[in-house]
C-alpha cells in the first residue's frame, strides 16, 4: 500500500462506502418514483454539484430514452423550461444542503407538483427539508464528487434500467460496491504523476483544461472550483469540440493544456486535441482514464466510470497543487465570506 499525501483511506472509504451502502434506499425511491410516473428527468445544483450532472445527463441521453436534462438551479428558475412539468422528476444536489439557489429551484420545483429527489450531505438542511426523498451521505469537500457520482449510478441507472434501457444494472451495481478500492488503486498509481505535476505547475499562471461527453462536466468543474476557487490560478475549460473554434488561438509553446481523457464515444475529439497539442505546445498533461486497470470492472461499463475515475484522480492534483503551492484548498476571498 503506498502512502498518499494528506490523504485517510478510512475516510475515502467511509464516505464512498457510505454510498454505496444507500442502494437498497435508491432502489426505494426509484420503485416510488415509478408509481407516480415520469416523463423526463430534471438534474439541478449550482457550480460544482451541476457539473456532477452533466456526466450524468450525457449518460443518460446516450443509454436511455427518457429526456434528461441538466439545469443550472438559478437559471432554471428564471428560465420557464417548457419541458418541465408536474410530471418531471427532479434530481438537485447540493452537498452543504444549504446554498441558497439550489434550495429556491427545489421549491419552486416542488411547487410546481414535480417530483423531488436531493442529494445531499445532511438530514435537517434546507434542501433535505424541502424535497420529497432526501438522499443523504455525509462527505467533505474532498470526497463529495465521488460520493455524488456513486449514488448517481445506483440512481439514475437504476430508473433507466426500470425503463427497460440498462439491462445489466444487477452487474453494475455489484461492481459498484468493490469500485472505492479499486479507485484507491487508481490514485496510488496516479501519485508520482500527480506530485511531478504540481511540481513542475505549481508557478504556472493560466490553464487550459480540456474534456468532452462524460468528461466535460469534470474539466469544467475542475478549472472552475478547483483551480480557479480553491488555487486562485486562471483557468479556461473547453470543451474539446469547441477547442478548434476559438481557444486554439491562445496555445503557445509554454501554455499548459490539461486533457481529461475518458473512454466513452467521444474519446475521438480527445485524440484530435491532442494530436494538435502535441504539435505546438511542450506543456501538455494528459490524464487518461484507460491507463487504470480498474481490476474486475467489465469493459462495457468503463466507458460509464469515466467521469468518477478522472475526479478521483483529480482529487489527487489538487492535494499536491495545495503543498507545492502552499496555497490551502479551503480559503477563499469572497466564496461564501462576503454578500454578493
Ligand atoms: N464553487 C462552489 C462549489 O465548490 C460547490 O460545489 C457548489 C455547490 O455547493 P453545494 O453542493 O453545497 O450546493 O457551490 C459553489 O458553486
Amino acid at each position: 500500500m503506498k502512502i498518499l499525501l494528506n490523504f485517510s483511506r478510512e475516510k475515502y472509504l467511509k464516505v464512498t462506502l457510505g454510498a454505496v451502502g444507500l442502494r437498497e434506499e435508491i432502489e426505494q425511491v426509484v420503485e416510488k418514483v415509478y408509481q407516480k410516473g415520469f416523463k423526463n428527468i430534471f438534474l439541478i445544483g449550482s457550480g460544482g454539484a451541476v457539473a456532477t450532472f452533466y456526466p450524468f445527463e450525457f449518460m443518460i441521453n446516450s443509454t436511455s430514452t427518457i429526456p434528461a436534462y441538466a439545469e443550472i438551479a438559478a437559471e432554471f428558475v428564471l428560465q420557464n423550461h417548457k419541458q418541465f412539468t408536474e410530471e418531471s422528476l427532479v434530481i438537485l444536489s447540493s452537498l452543504s444542503g444549504t446554498t441558497a439557489e439550489t434550495v429556491a429551484a427545489a421549491k419552486y420545483c416542488k411547487d410546481k407538483g414535480a417530483t423531488t429527489i436531493g442529494l445531499t450531505g445532511e438530514y435537517n438542511k434546507p434542501l433535505a427539508d424541502t424535497v420529497d426523498f432526501p438522499i443523504v451521505n455525509f462527505a467533505e469537500n474532498d470526497f463529495a464528487s465521488d460520493s455524488n457520482q456513486l449514488i448517481l449510478y445506483l440512481l439514475t441507472f437504476k430508473l433507466m434500467n426500470k425503463n427497460g434501457d440498462f439491462p445489466n444494472f444487477e452487474a453494475f451495481a455489484a461492481q459498484l460496491a468493490d469500485l472505492p478500492e479499486k479507485l484507491i488503486k487508481a490514485k496510488e498509481q496516479f501519485e508520482a504523476k500527480a506530485e511531478e505535476f504540481a511540481v513542475a505547475f505549481k508557478d504556472e499562471p493560466y490553464h487550459m483544461v480540456v474534456g468532452s461527453g462524460s468528461t466535460w462536466g469534470r474539466a469544467y468543474s475542475y478549472a472552475m472550483c478547483v483551480l480557479e476557487e480553491m488555487q486562485w490560478i486562471k483557468t479556461k475549460s473547453i470543451h474539446a469540440a469547441e477547442f478548434f473554434h476559438g481557444t486554439l488561438e491562445l496555445v503557445e509553446e509554454d501554455t499548459s493544456v490539461i486533457l481529461l481523457k475518458g473512454e466513452d464515444e467521444t474519446r475521438p475529439l480527445m485524440e484530435r486535441v491532442e494530436r494538435f497539442a502535441e504539435k505546438y505546445t511542450k506543456k501538455l498533461t494528459v490524464l487518461d482514464t484507460k491507463d487504470y486497470e480498474l481490476e474486475g470492472i467489465s469493459e462495457e461499463f468503463r466507458k460509464y466510470l469515466s467521469p468518477i475515475v478522472t475526479s478521483t484522480l483529480l482529487q489527487r492534483l489538487s492535494v499536491q497543487l495545495e503543498d507545492k503551492r502552499n496555497h490551502s484548498l479551503e480559503i477563499r476571498r469572497y466564496y461564501r465570506t462576503v454578500a454578493y
